[in-house]
């Protein structure tokens, strides 16, 4: 059993965190921090978790109290784990990040992005970027972790087989992505209210947005050179989920596609290549560690298209930081993530 603390616990990916590591065996929730409810009982705040944790109180964050766990993940805005991540590693604590804080290799992008300074330049080298589909050998040994983002996890693992096997031209690639309004956390704006997000869909960031950068680091990765990207996302009436529509072209030699991604990800547990001519909705994800995925080639044309769906909440952040906490700590990869989704 390990000890494990979560800064950040009354936001969505904190609540969704405790949600998926109570019914997991081998972790105990040592220390759960908010600024704004410090002393409140979590299963006060969240009564679905009633029963799993009645001792635990949101408290201040306390460094020597995290510094005490195992693992701490850090469930807060960018910024937070730049000033608390250096400590924690310092005192033998294993850090798993959600934010964007260790995500891009570069600083000076990060800033750039993020529109301040990188508050942990020293860490970057060792920071290892948390998809374990491409990175499992180095996530396991690895001290911090920085889990990709909502929209980079259903994006990138639509195009990883067909970007490492060179069947797409990495010159014109298009995620057309959409979310449902919890990837916009649970603090109050405006955008996020009923009246503003129901009945209405809209675009966002079409000219430049943050996880820009990192998808298109990711995707050169697997490219093995530059890829160039087009990501529009758009916020739509649903609570949880990510729909991402790829497009790439084809070259002359294109091979049997539905074949490519089915060897891809054989051995991936929380990778779903669903039968040919399928329409992955994001309701079969909901609540669940899955990635859905189905290629099409309409009119047996040059372009390529894949559909790719995850809920935001838990493949695109709480489920996925679970999935590398198991590979850091060599527990079962499915531990506490085996529930399916809810339907409706
Ligand atoms: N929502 C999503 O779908 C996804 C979110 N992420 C990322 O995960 C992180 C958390 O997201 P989400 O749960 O949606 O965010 P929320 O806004 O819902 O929650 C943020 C949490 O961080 C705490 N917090 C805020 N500022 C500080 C601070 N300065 N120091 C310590 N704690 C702080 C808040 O509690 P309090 O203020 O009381 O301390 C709250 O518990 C973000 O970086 C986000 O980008 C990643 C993937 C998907
Ligand atoms: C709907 C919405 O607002 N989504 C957020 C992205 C989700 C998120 O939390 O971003 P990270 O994965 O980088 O942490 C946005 O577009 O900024």
């Amino acid at each position: 059993m390990i000890k494990v603390g979560i800064v950040g616990g009354t936001g969505y990916t904190g609540v969704e965190l405790l949600r998926l590591l109570a019914r997991h065996p081998q972790v105990r929730v040592e220390a759960i921090t908010s600024r704004s409810e410090a002393g409140l009982a979590v299963s006060e705040l969240y009564p679905n978790l009633r029963g799993h944790y009645d001792e635990l109180r949101f408290s201040e964050p306390d460094p020597a109290r995290l510094a005490a766990c195992d693992a701490v993940f850090f469930a807060t805005p960018h910024g937070v784990a730049h000033a608390l991540a250096g400590d924690l590693l310092a005192r033998g604590t294993r850090v798993i990040d959600l934010s964007a804080d260790f995500r891009l290799r570069d600083a000076e992008e990060w800033a750039q992005w993020y529109g301040q300074p990188h508050g942990a330049p020293e860490l970057l080298d060792e920071a290892v970027y948390g998809l374990p589909e491409t990175n499992r050998e180095r996530i396991r040994t690895a001290r911090l972790v920085a889990v990709p983002g909502c929209y980079p996890t259903a994006v990138q693992l639509g195009l990883l087989p067909l970007l490492e096997s060179g069947s797409i031209d990495p010159g014109r690639v298009i995620a057309d992505c959409k979310s449902g309004v919890t990837g916009a956390g649970r603090g109050a704006k405006i955008p996020s209210l009923l009246a503003e997000a129901s009945e209405s869909m809209k675009s966002y960031g079409a000219s430049g947005h943050r996880h820009l950068p990192e998808i298109r680091q990711g995707l050169g990765d697997a490219a093995g050179g530059p890829v160039e990207l087009t990501f529009v996302p758009h916020l739509t009436p649903m609570i949880r989920g990510i729909h991402a529509t790829l497009y790439g072209q084809l070259g002359d030699d294109a091979g049997d596609l539905q074949a490519l991604f089915e060897r891809r990800f054989a051995d991936e547990p929380f990778v779903d290549v669903m039968p040919a001519g399928s329409h992955p909705e994001t309701r079969s994800v909901k609540g669940a560690n899955m990635c859905r995925l189905a290629v099409h080639r309409p009119g047996g044309g040059n372009t390529v298209v894949v559909l790719s769906v995850i809920d935001n909440l838990v493949k695109g952040a709480s489920g996925q930081a679970v999935h590398n906490l198991n590979l850091m700590f060599g527990f079962d990869e499915t531990a506490g993530l085996d529930a399916p989704a809810m339907l409706p």
